[in-house]
C-alpha cells in the first residue's frame, strides 16, 4: 500500500527561521536595528508557558530582540490594558503578541482590540482579520496568523498550485479556520468551512483536494473520509491521558489514503512560532520602512 508523504514541519520551519535569521543579520549590518518581539503571559497555564519560552528562545536565535512580560493570573483587564498601551507607546517593539487562552475573567477580544494593528504580530486585531478577508491585499504584506500562515507553507511544499481545487477546513474558530478559509480563497482554491452543525462531514470531506482539521478532537477525522491522494494538515495538538501529542486526524488511517500528510508533533506546530518571527519581522520592515 502507497504512503502518503510526509510534511516535515519541523525542517520547513528550520529553514524559514535561517532566512529570517540571514535577512536580520543583513539589516544590522547596515542600520544596527533589529526587529523586538514582545509577548505578553497572563497566568500559569503550563502549555502556554511552554509556547511562550519557546518563542522567547527562538527570537533570540534568529537575531530579535525579545522579551516575554509575564504578569500573574490575577491580574486585571485594566492593567493588562496599560501594558498594552505601553507597548504600542514603544517605538523599539515591532510585534506584540498577547498569548491564548487567556484567564476567564479577561475580555479577549477587547485585549486584542487594544493591541496597535501595525504590531499585531498574531494577525488577530480586527483591521488585520478584515484586511485579510478583503482579499484586495497579498498575504505576505498582511499580519495573518501565525497557524495559517504555516499551514499555506506547508502546503505549498507539497502543491505548488492550489488553484481550483476544492478545500474542506474543518472548524471555524478565528485563530485558525477563518483565517486559513481566507488564505485558501485567495489562493483561488474552491473552500468549505465544516463546523459542529455540517450534515454528512464525512462525504463534505470526502470530495476535498486539501483538508484542513482544526477541531480540538484527537483522531476526529478518519481515514475513510479522505478523498485518495489528498493534502492533509492537521492543526491539532492534543494531549492524551498518557502525555503524548495527537491530532485531529487518526493518523495511522489517513496515512495509508492521503497523497501528503503533517505528522503531530512536527507538523504545524513548529511552523506556528516560525511564522511569528516571519510576521515581526514584516512589522518591523513596515514600521521602519525596511
Ligand atoms: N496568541 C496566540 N496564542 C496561541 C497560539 C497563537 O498562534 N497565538 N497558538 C497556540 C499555541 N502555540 C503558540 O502560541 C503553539 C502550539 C504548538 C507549537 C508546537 O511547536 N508544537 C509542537 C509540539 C510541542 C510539544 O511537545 O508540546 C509540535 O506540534 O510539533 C508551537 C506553538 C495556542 N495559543
Amino acid at each position: 500500500m502507497p504512503q502518503a508523504r510526509l510534511i516535515d514541519g519541523k525542517a520547513i520551519a528550520a529553514a524559514l527561521r535561517a532566512e529570517i535569521a540571514t535577512e536580520i543579520a543583513v539589516i544590522r549590518a547596515a542600520s544596527g536595528q533589529v526587529p523586538g518581539l514582545h509577548v505578553v503571559l497572563v497566568g500559569d497555564d503550563p502549555a502556554s508557558r511552554v509556547y511562550v519560552a519557546s518563542k522567547e528562545k527562538l527570537a533570540v536565535e534568529v537575531g530579535m530582540n525579545s522579551v516575554a512580560h509575564r504578569l500573574p493570573a490575577e491580574t486585571t483587564q485594566a492593567a493588562l490594558l496599560a501594558k498594552l498601551a505601553e507597548l504600542n507607546a514603544d517605538d523599539a517593539v515591532d510585534g506584540i503578541l498577547v498569548q491564548l487562552p487567556l484567564p476567564k475573567h479577561l475580555d479577549t477580544a477587547a485585549v486584542i482590540d487594544a493591541i496597535d494593528p501595525a504590531k499585531d504580530v498574531d494577525g488577530l486585531h480586527p483591521l488585520n482579520a478584515g484586511r485579510l478577508a478583503g482579499g484586495k491585499i497579498a498575504p505576505e504584506q498582511l499580519l495573518v496568523p501565525c497557524t495559517p500562515l504555516g499551514s499555506m507553507l506547508l502546503l505549498k511544499s507539497v502543491l505548488p498550485a492550489l488553484s481550483g481545487l476544492e478545500a474542506v477546513v474543518i472548524g471555524r474558530s478565528e485563530l485558525v479556520g477563518r483565517p486559513v478559509a481566507q488564505l485558501l480563497l485567495q489562493a483561488d482554491c474552491t473552500v468549505t468551512i465544516a463546523h459542529s452543525r455540517t450534515r454528512d462531514l464525512a462525504a463534505v470531506v470526502r470530495r476535498a483536494d486539501i483538508v484542513v482539521a482544526a477541531v480540538g478532537r484527537p483522531g476526529f477525522v478518519r481515514g475513510e473520509w479522505i478523498k485518495p491522494g489528498a493534502a492533509v494538515i492537521d492543526v491539532g495538538i492534543n494531549r492524551l491521558p498518557d502525555g503524548k501529542l495527537t491530532g485531529d486526524v487518526a493518523f495511522a488511517e489517513a496515512v495509508e489514503i492521503a497523497g501528503a500528510i503533517t505528522p503531530v508533533p512536527g507538523g504545524v506546530g513548529p511552523m506556528t512560532i516560525a511564522c511569528l518571527l516571519r510576521n515581526t519581522l514584516t512589522a518591523f520592515k513596515a514600521r521602519r520602512g525596511g
